[in-house]
Protein backbone atom coordinates (compact mmCIF):
# COMPACT_ATOMS: atom_id res chain seq x y z
CA UNK A 1 0.00 0.00 0.00
CA UNK A 2 1.18 3.59 -0.69
CA UNK A 3 2.85 5.22 2.19
CA UNK A 4 0.55 8.32 2.02
CA UNK A 5 -2.69 6.04 1.67
CA UNK A 6 -1.64 3.95 4.46
CA UNK A 7 -0.52 7.17 7.04
CA UNK A 8 -3.61 8.58 7.22
CA UNK A 9 -5.32 4.80 7.81
CA UNK A 10 -2.59 4.85 10.75
CA UNK A 11 -3.54 8.00 11.72
CA UNK A 12 -7.51 7.27 12.04
CA UNK A 13 -6.68 4.29 14.51
CA UNK A 14 -4.06 5.38 16.09
CA UNK A 15 -5.22 7.43 18.87
CA UNK A 16 -7.94 4.23 19.98
CA UNK A 17 -5.45 1.89 19.71
CA UNK A 18 -3.23 3.76 21.93
CA UNK A 19 -6.11 3.92 24.62
CA UNK A 20 -6.78 0.30 24.48
CA UNK A 21 -2.82 -0.94 25.11
CA UNK A 22 -2.30 1.74 27.93
CA UNK A 23 -4.98 -0.30 30.03
CA UNK A 24 -2.19 -3.41 29.20
CA UNK A 25 0.22 -1.14 31.50
CA UNK A 26 -1.02 -1.96 34.68
CA UNK A 27 0.06 -5.78 33.99
CA UNK A 28 3.69 -4.70 33.79
CA UNK A 29 5.97 -2.66 36.23
CA UNK A 30 8.32 0.04 35.98
CA UNK A 31 11.87 -0.61 35.96
CA UNK A 32 13.29 -0.02 39.52
CA UNK A 33 16.84 -1.26 40.03
CA UNK A 34 17.85 2.57 38.44
CA UNK A 35 16.03 4.13 41.53
CA UNK A 36 15.55 7.16 39.52
CA UNK A 37 13.49 5.29 36.86
CA UNK A 38 11.11 4.32 39.21
CA UNK A 39 9.29 7.82 39.45
CA UNK A 40 8.25 7.23 35.35
CA UNK A 41 4.49 7.12 35.43
CA UNK A 42 3.07 3.54 34.59
CA UNK A 43 0.53 4.39 32.62
CA UNK A 44 2.34 6.69 29.99
CA UNK A 45 2.01 5.80 26.33
CA UNK A 46 3.20 7.57 23.14
CA UNK A 47 3.87 6.77 19.54
CA UNK A 48 5.75 8.43 16.81
CA UNK A 49 5.95 7.48 13.56
CA UNK A 50 7.72 8.87 10.15
CA UNK A 51 7.99 7.77 6.97
CA UNK A 52 10.53 8.37 4.07
CA UNK A 53 8.33 11.48 2.98
CA UNK A 54 8.40 13.70 5.12
CA UNK A 55 5.23 12.42 6.71
CA UNK A 56 4.90 11.28 10.50
CA UNK A 57 1.74 10.61 12.90
CA UNK A 58 1.69 10.98 16.47
CA UNK A 59 -0.41 9.28 19.15
CA UNK A 60 -0.48 9.62 22.48
CA UNK A 61 2.12 11.09 25.06
CA UNK A 62 4.25 12.34 22.44
CA UNK A 63 5.97 14.90 24.90
CA UNK A 64 7.02 12.73 26.92
CA UNK A 65 10.77 12.54 27.58
CA UNK A 66 12.97 9.32 28.31
CA UNK A 67 16.35 7.77 28.58
CA UNK A 68 17.81 5.82 25.36
CA UNK A 69 19.26 3.23 27.86
CA UNK A 70 19.70 -0.38 25.81
CA UNK A 71 18.84 1.03 22.83
CA UNK A 72 21.51 3.68 22.86
CA UNK A 73 23.63 0.22 22.30
CA UNK A 74 22.84 -0.30 18.42
CA UNK A 75 24.28 3.15 17.77
CA UNK A 76 27.27 2.68 19.89
CA UNK A 77 27.68 -0.61 18.16
CA UNK A 78 27.35 1.16 14.54
CA UNK A 79 29.89 4.08 15.47
CA UNK A 80 32.53 0.97 16.71
CA UNK A 81 31.84 -0.22 13.10
CA UNK A 82 32.61 3.13 11.56
CA UNK A 83 35.85 3.27 13.95
CA UNK A 84 37.20 0.04 13.79
CA UNK A 85 35.41 -2.22 11.19
CA UNK A 86 33.87 -6.00 11.67
CA UNK A 87 36.74 -7.76 12.36
CA UNK A 88 38.12 -5.52 15.72
CA UNK A 89 34.36 -5.20 16.83
CA UNK A 90 33.74 -8.93 16.24
CA UNK A 91 37.10 -9.90 18.06
CA UNK A 92 35.27 -8.08 20.86
CA UNK A 93 31.47 -9.47 20.68
CA UNK A 94 29.88 -12.32 19.15
CA UNK A 95 26.82 -12.59 16.67
CA UNK A 96 24.45 -15.07 19.26
CA UNK A 97 21.85 -14.73 21.04
CA UNK A 98 22.07 -15.66 24.69
CA UNK A 99 18.85 -16.76 25.88
CA UNK A 100 19.97 -15.39 29.59
CA UNK A 101 19.21 -11.76 31.01
CA UNK A 102 20.51 -8.36 29.35
CA UNK A 103 22.90 -8.12 32.62
CA UNK A 104 24.03 -11.83 33.27
CA UNK A 105 27.37 -13.10 34.38
CA UNK A 106 26.57 -16.75 33.13
CA UNK A 107 28.36 -17.46 29.96
CA UNK A 108 31.32 -15.19 29.84
CA UNK A 109 32.78 -17.57 32.67
CA UNK A 110 30.72 -20.54 31.57
CA UNK A 111 31.95 -20.63 27.44
CA UNK A 112 35.54 -19.63 26.54
CA UNK A 113 36.70 -17.26 25.66
CA UNK A 114 34.63 -15.16 27.88
CA UNK A 115 33.80 -12.85 24.76
CA UNK A 116 30.10 -11.49 24.81
CA UNK A 117 27.97 -13.15 23.08
CA UNK A 118 26.33 -9.96 20.89
CA UNK A 119 26.56 -6.51 21.59
CA UNK A 120 23.26 -5.32 22.37
CA UNK A 121 23.60 -7.29 25.79
CA UNK A 122 25.65 -4.91 28.93
CA UNK A 123 28.66 -6.61 28.72
CA UNK A 124 28.89 -6.42 25.36
CA UNK A 125 27.63 -3.17 24.79
CA UNK A 126 30.31 -2.24 27.26
CA UNK A 127 33.33 -4.10 25.08
CA UNK A 128 32.08 -1.78 22.63
CA UNK A 129 32.00 0.85 23.92
CA UNK A 130 35.54 0.53 24.75
CA UNK A 131 36.56 0.55 21.02
CA UNK A 132 35.04 4.21 20.84
CA UNK A 133 38.05 6.49 20.67
CA UNK A 134 39.24 9.76 21.70
CA UNK A 135 41.38 11.67 23.81
CA UNK A 136 39.64 11.54 26.87
CA UNK A 137 36.17 10.00 28.24
CA UNK A 138 34.88 13.73 27.60
CA UNK A 139 35.36 13.48 24.27
CA UNK A 140 34.48 10.04 23.67
CA UNK A 141 31.34 10.79 24.92
CA UNK A 142 31.07 14.02 23.29
CA UNK A 143 31.21 12.24 19.82
CA UNK A 144 28.72 9.53 20.77
CA UNK A 145 26.05 11.95 21.83
CA UNK A 146 26.92 14.01 18.54
CA UNK A 147 26.31 11.62 16.39
CA UNK A 148 22.99 10.60 18.68
CA UNK A 149 21.89 14.38 17.77
CA UNK A 150 22.88 13.65 14.08
CA UNK A 151 20.85 11.07 13.99
CA UNK A 152 17.77 12.37 15.33
CA UNK A 153 17.75 15.58 13.77
CA UNK A 154 18.17 17.16 17.18
CA UNK A 155 21.22 19.76 18.62
CA UNK A 156 19.00 19.76 21.62
CA UNK A 157 19.44 16.00 22.80
CA UNK A 158 21.68 15.72 26.10
CA UNK A 159 21.87 13.44 29.25
CA UNK A 160 19.23 13.21 32.06
CA UNK A 161 21.95 13.79 34.71
CA UNK A 162 19.58 12.15 37.34
CA UNK A 163 19.48 8.98 35.57
CA UNK A 164 23.10 8.66 34.86
CA UNK A 165 24.02 9.32 38.66
CA UNK A 166 21.59 7.05 39.67
CA UNK A 167 22.90 4.66 37.51
CA UNK A 168 26.65 5.29 37.89
CA UNK A 169 26.17 5.11 42.08
CA UNK A 170 24.13 1.74 41.75
CA UNK A 171 25.58 0.17 38.71
CA UNK A 172 27.58 -2.62 40.60
CA UNK A 173 26.61 -5.38 38.18
CA UNK A 174 27.42 -3.03 35.50
CA UNK A 175 31.06 -3.06 37.01
CA UNK A 176 31.23 -6.22 38.00
CA UNK A 177 30.65 -7.30 34.22
CA UNK A 178 33.19 -4.47 32.87
CA UNK A 179 36.31 -5.81 35.09
CA UNK A 180 35.72 -9.48 34.82
CA UNK A 181 36.19 -8.39 31.09
CA UNK A 182 39.18 -6.57 31.68
CA UNK A 183 40.27 -9.59 33.75
CA UNK A 184 39.89 -11.92 30.86
CA UNK A 185 41.76 -9.29 28.51
CA UNK A 186 38.70 -8.40 26.29
CA UNK A 187 38.26 -4.89 27.79
CA UNK A 188 41.93 -2.86 27.17
CA UNK A 189 40.34 0.32 28.75
CA UNK A 190 40.43 1.61 32.14
CA UNK A 191 37.02 0.28 33.86
CA UNK A 192 35.82 3.51 35.38
CA UNK A 193 36.10 5.73 32.41
CA UNK A 194 34.26 2.96 29.96
CA UNK A 195 31.49 2.52 32.55
CA UNK A 196 31.26 6.27 32.94
CA UNK A 197 31.13 6.29 28.70
CA UNK A 198 28.52 3.47 28.76
CA UNK A 199 26.02 4.95 31.79
CA UNK A 200 26.16 8.64 29.97
CA UNK A 201 24.99 7.04 26.54
CA UNK A 202 21.99 4.95 28.25
CA UNK A 203 21.07 8.42 29.78
CA UNK A 204 20.69 10.48 26.45
CA UNK A 205 17.30 11.75 27.37
CA UNK A 206 14.62 11.21 23.85
CA UNK A 207 10.81 12.28 23.31
CA UNK A 208 9.47 9.70 20.63
CA UNK A 209 9.73 11.54 17.94
CA UNK A 210 13.78 11.58 17.83
CA UNK A 211 13.19 7.81 18.48
CA UNK A 212 11.60 7.94 15.68
CA UNK A 213 14.13 9.93 13.46
CA UNK A 214 16.93 7.76 14.49
CA UNK A 215 14.92 4.64 13.17
CA UNK A 216 14.33 6.53 9.60
CA UNK A 217 17.95 6.44 9.27
CA UNK A 218 18.17 2.86 9.78
CA UNK A 219 14.85 2.01 7.48
CA UNK A 220 16.94 4.25 4.87
CA UNK A 221 19.79 2.27 4.59
CA UNK A 222 21.44 4.85 6.42
CA UNK A 223 20.81 8.02 4.43
CA UNK A 224 20.15 11.05 6.33
CA UNK A 225 16.52 11.98 5.52
CA UNK A 226 17.51 15.81 5.60
CA UNK A 227 20.18 15.65 3.53
CA UNK A 228 19.91 12.68 1.28
CA UNK A 229 23.72 11.74 2.09
CA UNK A 230 24.83 8.67 3.26
CA UNK A 231 25.55 8.73 7.11
CA UNK A 232 25.95 5.08 7.92
CA UNK A 233 27.50 2.60 5.48
CA UNK A 234 24.31 -0.15 4.29
CA UNK A 235 26.66 -2.52 5.63
CA UNK A 236 26.47 -1.72 9.25
CA UNK A 237 22.64 -0.69 8.86
CA UNK A 238 21.98 -4.29 7.66
CA UNK A 239 24.27 -5.95 10.97
CA UNK A 240 22.55 -3.48 12.91
CA UNK A 241 19.03 -4.76 11.94
CA UNK A 242 19.89 -8.24 12.17
CA UNK A 243 21.34 -8.11 15.87
CA UNK A 244 17.77 -5.94 16.85
CA UNK A 245 15.91 -8.74 15.01
CA UNK A 246 17.99 -11.45 16.82
CA UNK A 247 18.30 -9.84 20.14
CA UNK A 248 17.17 -6.67 20.64
CA UNK A 249 14.07 -7.33 22.50
CA UNK A 250 16.14 -9.44 25.10
CA UNK A 251 14.59 -13.16 25.36
CA UNK A 252 11.69 -12.31 23.63
CA UNK A 253 12.92 -11.54 20.10
CA UNK A 254 12.31 -14.65 19.26
CA UNK A 255 8.81 -14.02 20.42
CA UNK A 256 8.55 -10.11 19.22
CA UNK A 257 9.95 -11.95 15.71
CA UNK A 258 6.90 -13.84 15.33
CA UNK A 259 4.54 -11.55 16.54
CA UNK A 260 5.57 -7.95 15.38
CA UNK A 261 8.10 -9.31 12.72
CA UNK A 262 10.05 -6.07 12.64
CA UNK A 263 13.52 -5.14 13.93
CA UNK A 264 13.29 -3.28 17.18
CA UNK A 265 15.35 -2.51 20.34
CA UNK A 266 14.14 -1.60 23.56
CA UNK A 267 15.15 -0.40 26.84
CA UNK A 268 14.57 -0.30 30.74
CA UNK A 269 13.40 3.05 30.30
CA UNK A 270 9.87 1.35 28.42
CA UNK A 271 11.10 2.81 24.77
CA UNK A 272 11.13 0.64 21.88
CA UNK A 273 12.83 1.66 18.46
CA UNK A 274 11.59 0.11 15.38
CA UNK A 275 11.91 0.02 11.67
CA UNK A 276 9.51 -1.07 8.79
CA UNK A 277 12.70 -1.06 6.28
CA UNK A 278 12.47 1.21 3.28
CA UNK A 279 9.31 2.92 4.78
CA UNK A 280 9.00 3.63 8.44
CA UNK A 281 11.44 4.61 11.44
CA UNK A 282 8.89 4.06 14.83
CA UNK A 283 9.58 5.31 18.09
CA UNK A 284 7.32 4.02 21.20
CA UNK A 285 7.45 4.88 24.96
CA UNK A 286 5.66 3.01 27.78
CA UNK A 287 7.44 2.58 31.20
CA UNK A 288 5.56 -0.41 32.46
CA UNK A 289 7.29 -3.24 30.87
CA UNK A 290 6.66 -6.97 30.83
CA UNK A 291 8.04 -10.40 32.66
CA UNK A 292 10.73 -10.06 29.51
CA UNK A 293 11.46 -6.35 30.22
CA UNK A 294 10.14 -5.10 27.31
CA UNK A 295 7.14 -2.16 27.17
CA UNK A 296 3.60 -4.25 28.12
CA UNK A 297 1.61 -1.89 26.30
CA UNK A 298 4.19 -0.82 23.86
CA UNK A 299 4.70 -4.24 22.21
CA UNK A 300 0.70 -4.98 22.00
CA UNK A 301 0.46 -1.48 20.06
CA UNK A 302 3.21 -2.75 17.79
CA UNK A 303 1.59 -5.69 17.44
CA UNK A 304 -1.67 -4.62 16.18
CA UNK A 305 0.34 -2.11 13.73
CA UNK A 306 2.25 -5.16 12.15
CA UNK A 307 -0.91 -6.82 12.06
CA UNK A 308 -3.53 -4.78 10.31
CA UNK A 309 -0.98 -3.43 7.89
CA UNK A 310 1.41 -6.58 7.21
CA UNK A 311 4.49 -5.40 8.25
CA UNK A 312 6.23 -8.26 9.20
CA UNK A 313 9.41 -9.21 7.24
CA UNK A 314 8.49 -12.49 7.77
N1 LIG B 1 18.13 -3.13 29.28
C1 LIG B 1 18.57 -1.90 29.42
O1 LIG B 1 17.99 -0.93 28.95
C2 LIG B 1 19.79 -1.79 30.27
C3 LIG B 1 20.49 -0.47 30.23
C4 LIG B 1 20.94 -0.01 31.59
N2 LIG B 1 21.63 1.24 31.49
C5 LIG B 1 21.82 -1.06 32.24
O2 LIG B 1 22.96 -1.12 31.92
O3 LIG B 1 21.42 -1.82 33.05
Amino acid sequence: MANTIELEQIKSLLPQWVEESRQLAVQGKVAAYIPELAKSPRDTLGIYIMDTAGGSVAAGDCSFSFTMQSISKVFTLIIALMEHGEAAVFSKVGMEPTGDNFNSMLKLELVAPSRPFNPLINAGAIAVTSLIGGDSPHERSSKILQFFRLLAGNDTLDYDLDVYQSESDTGHLNRSLAYYLKDKGILNDNVEDVLDIYFRHCAVKVTCSDLARMALVLALGGIDPSTGKSIIPRRYVQIAKVFMTTCGMYNASGEFAINVGLPAKSGVSGGILSIVPGRYGIGVVGPALNKKGNSVAGVNLLEKLSGEFEWSLF
